[in-house]
């Protein structure tokens, strides 16, 4: 069987090989959900689609109920005759999943299989590392990979202040600078939404997603180009949506980070607080709590200005709060791949 179209839209060899192993069914896409109705895209095309009754009824975890960006196994791949009944979803490399207050089966799933989030902080009255710090672990905990994307620079006349600020927190993570009015930064930001490639925008209401997906998109998504549209009536793009670039990548527009809620376990966490959990070990008891013992490693670098206090105390906030993230030894092997190129990028032409 081909599968160009979808492997256009994401489909990794490890799903074609889960596929593989289910018979009679077609693999798709979810591009968009309005309540219990799913548009996907197939091989073949682009139909409406709901989870079979035997799925609904078996089905415990709300997160286990198809969302945005998983592939699903349909029952066909064209929606000529009603809509498809969707059999199962394959297993997700990366998942946005918003924690509902008490029991863990409510969390439901906003996002799934992205690649890259572009987290997008704006030169202005937006700029926030605490929060940036927030966003940071709520990314690494959904399993994709930050990039951290300052817009608006035309309206900054240190950017490399800003830079540096945030590489301050970020811990390695890649940094770009835009802006949608000089069309500073274009190419770099295409760098990441490459064929198969799923980037999320999130962020603060007015940093410029709307504007980004405009621009990058040339206004119009254009993702039933050359693919049938079942769709009755135009499609307009919509929040929340896959849009499939001319140049092959996918971007979605996340909700804000309130709607996405909180975290409840630790790696996230570790991964974006490298830099203070260094210390640790430093510590001269093992089970130093970083309060008062003496030789704590953790004082000491605040006394000495290595660490500065307001990033301890962020620290303990999120500690509390929890965080989680499977993908550190991806990451970091990536990264040093990554690295090479991009942060050329920003190193030469912000940070000097
Ligand atoms: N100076 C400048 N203004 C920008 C840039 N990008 C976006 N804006 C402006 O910032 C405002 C908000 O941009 P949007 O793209 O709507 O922001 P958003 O993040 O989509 O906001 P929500 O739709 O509320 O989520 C608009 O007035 C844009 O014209 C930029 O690069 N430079
Ligand atoms: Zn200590």
């Amino acid at each position: 069987m081909s599968y160009d179209t979808m492997i256009r839209y994401g489909l990794s060899d490890a799903m074609i090989k889960e596929a593989s192993l289910i018979e009679g069914l077609y693999i798709g896409r979810v591009l968009s959900q309005s309540k219990d109705v799913y548009r996907v895209v197939t091989e073949k095309g682009i139909l409406f689609a709901e989870v079979s009754g035997k799925y609904r009824f078996q089905t415990r975890k709300l997160s286990d109920f198809p969302a945005v960006g998983d592939f699903v196994m349909l029952d066909r791949d064209l929606g000529d005759n009603g809509n498809g009944i969707i059999h199962q979803v394959l297993s997700r490399k990366s998942a946005f999943i918003r924690k509902a207050a008490g029991k863990s089966a409510q969390e439901q799933l906003v996002l799934a299989n992205i690649d890259t989030t572009f987290i997008c902080m704006s030169v202005n009255n937006d700029f926030n590392l605490r929060r940036l710090e927030r966003y940071l672990v709520l990314v690494w905990e959904s399993g994709s990979t930050p990039v951290v994307v300052i817009t608006k620079i035309d309206l900054c006349e240190d950017i490399y202040s800003k830079f540096r600020a945030v590489d301050s927190v970020g811990n390695g993570v890649d940094i770009l600078g835009i802006s949608a009015l000089t069309k500073e930064g274009f190419e770099d930001v295409m760098s990441y939404i490459t064929p198969g490639k799923t980037v999320a925008l999130l962020g603060s209401s007015g940093v410029g997603k709307s504007t980004l997906i405009n621009w990058l998109t040339g206004q119009e998504a254009i993702e039933t180009q050359g693919l049938r549209n079942d769709d009755r009536g135009r499609h307009t793009t919509t929040r929340r949506e896959l849009i499939l670039l001319p140049g092959g990548g996918m971007l979605v527009d996340t909700p804000g980070m309130r709607e996405l809620g909180m975290w409840d376990s630790d790696e996230g966490l570790d991964m974006a607080f490298q830099d203070v959990e260094v210390y640790f070990e430093k510590c001269r008891f093992r089970d130093c709590t970083h309060t008062s013992e003496p030789g704590c490693a953790i004082y000491e670098a605040i006394r000495d200005g290595e660490l500065s206090e307001k990033r301890w105390q962020s620290y303990l906030k999120l500690k509390t709060e929890d965080a989680y993230s499977e993908n550190r030894d991806d990451y970091l092997k990536n990264k040093n791949e990554k690295f090479k190129s991009i942060s050329k990028f920003n190193k030469s032409k912000h940070y000097r």
